[in-house]
């Protein structure tokens, strides 16, 4: 008689080729595909969430009312999708995979739901989102960070989105000003949403294991969102947390930063000089503030540019109270607070001319682009 062994590929686990065969775990289980030897690709993120008491809490949790249209990224083999239908009014579907449309169409059909479910063939950061009243979704991991700005800085307005997300990504939205895992991320996104915990799920929930565990969040965008502009406040917020554990101080004096600074602001390097070029007296700039920019280069009237704009950055730094401060520590009413004193002096951390309708394809592009910097690596 041949052995389970011979039967089925042995692999690890946590190992995640691309293949859609049952295997045995080395605790010695047989796992199945759900899907009868589909292939999943994990470049896709294709870890189909197995586990029905999961999927359950994360459909309760969602706590979708009769009526509302759910958007769902990433329907897969529709093991979600399913569950949602049996609760919601209709479900918008985005899933970038021909075949997991193809396996969708025909369950939906089978199972009465096919008039509810619309399922578009497309990548989710590139097409627009038809309207929804809340999003559930198991995402693709790769794209995680790029797809919570969308939903939270994109144009629809929604109630809430529940979402299982890589762990470790999740800790990060989750994080508070002076915990470790704070950073700029989840200063952009507590901007302008609430992010609250709702469970930790095991890898082996999925087919196939992943490498890591996951968990899902709810996030809430805000009724009342701080007046700022979007565009500059990224930019500001993306200086401040360049090195998150450095006083704003060693940030901001900077050669490097300042000279970025004044372009941003639109300020003459030769103009922003409170001494004549000519007068001889250099106002040097301290050792400690050297970095990789030479400026030896640079005229002398342009040397003293540079100072004495420093001299207007740490004085504004000084007045709001944070020269001394990490920005990993600071809420996002002290930031604020700090850029309205950078504005006040004039001093601005975009490109006046950058794109500001939020309705606009390069508003989108941009936002896409800033936010790809914050993806990690699932495999
Ligand atoms: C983690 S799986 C989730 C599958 C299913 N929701 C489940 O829980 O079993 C992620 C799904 O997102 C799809 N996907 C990956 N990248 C995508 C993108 N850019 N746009 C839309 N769908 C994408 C994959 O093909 C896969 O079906």
């Amino acid at each position: 008689m041949k052995s389970s062994r011979r039967r089925f590929n042995i692999r690890d686990s946590d190992k995640e080729d691309d293949e859609g065969d049952d295997y045995i775990n080395n605790f010695g289980k047989v796992v199945r595909n759900p899907e009868k030897h589909l292939q999943l690709f994990k470049s896709r993120g294709q870890h189909l969430l197995t586990n029905p008491r999961v999927l359950d809490t994360i459909v309760k949790r969602s706590d979708i009312q009769p009526g509302d249209t759910v958007l769902e990224i990433g329907p897969g083999t529709g093991n979600l999708t399913f569950k949602l239908l049996e609760v919601a009014e209709r479900v918008n579907a985005i899933e970038i995979d021909k075949r997991m449309v193809e396996i969708l169409h025909k369950k939906a059909s089978e199972r009465g739901f096919a008039d509810r479910l619309n399922v578009i063939l497309e990548d989710a950061l590139k097409v627009d989102f038809p309207p929804f009243d809340l999003v559930v979704a198991n995402i693709p991991y790769g794209i995680s960070s790029r797809l919570v700005a969308k939903f939270v800085f994109g144009v629809s307005k929604f109630r809430s989105a529940t979402l299982l997300l890589q762990k470790e990504f999740a800790k990060r939205l989750l994080a508070d000003p002076g915990e470790s895992e704070y950073n700029r991320l989840a200063a952009n996104v507590k901007l302008v949403a609430d992010v609250e915990f709702v469970m930790d799920v095991s890898k082996r929930d999925f087919f196939p294991v992943p490498k890591i565990d996951s968990s899902v969040i709810k996030i809430w965008p805000k009724e009342d969102v701080p007046r700022v502009d979007l565009i500059e406040w990224w930019a500001f917020t993306r200086m401040c947390f360049i090195k998150k554990n450095k006083t704003l101080g060693a940030i901001f004096k900077k050669k490097r930063k300042l000279m970025e600074l004044m372009k941003l602001s639109k300020t003459d390097i030769n103009s922003h000089n409170f001494q004549s070029p000519d007068d001889g007296e250099e106002v040097g700039l301290n050792d400690e503030d050297e970095d990789e920019i030479v400026t030896d280069d640079l005229p002398l009237g342009s040397k003293k540019g540079i100072s004495s704009f420093k001299d207007k950055v740490v004085e504004i730094l000084r007045s709001g109270g944070v020269e001394s401060k990490r920005p990993s520590k600071l809420s996002n009413e002290e930031l604020l607070h700090l850029l309205s004193l950078f504005n006040q002096a004039g001093i601005h951390f975009h490109d006046q001319a950058d794109v500001k309708d939020t309705n606009n394809a390069m508003y989108y592009e941009n936002l896409l682009t800033m936010f790809n910097e914050y993806e990690l690596n699932p495999n």
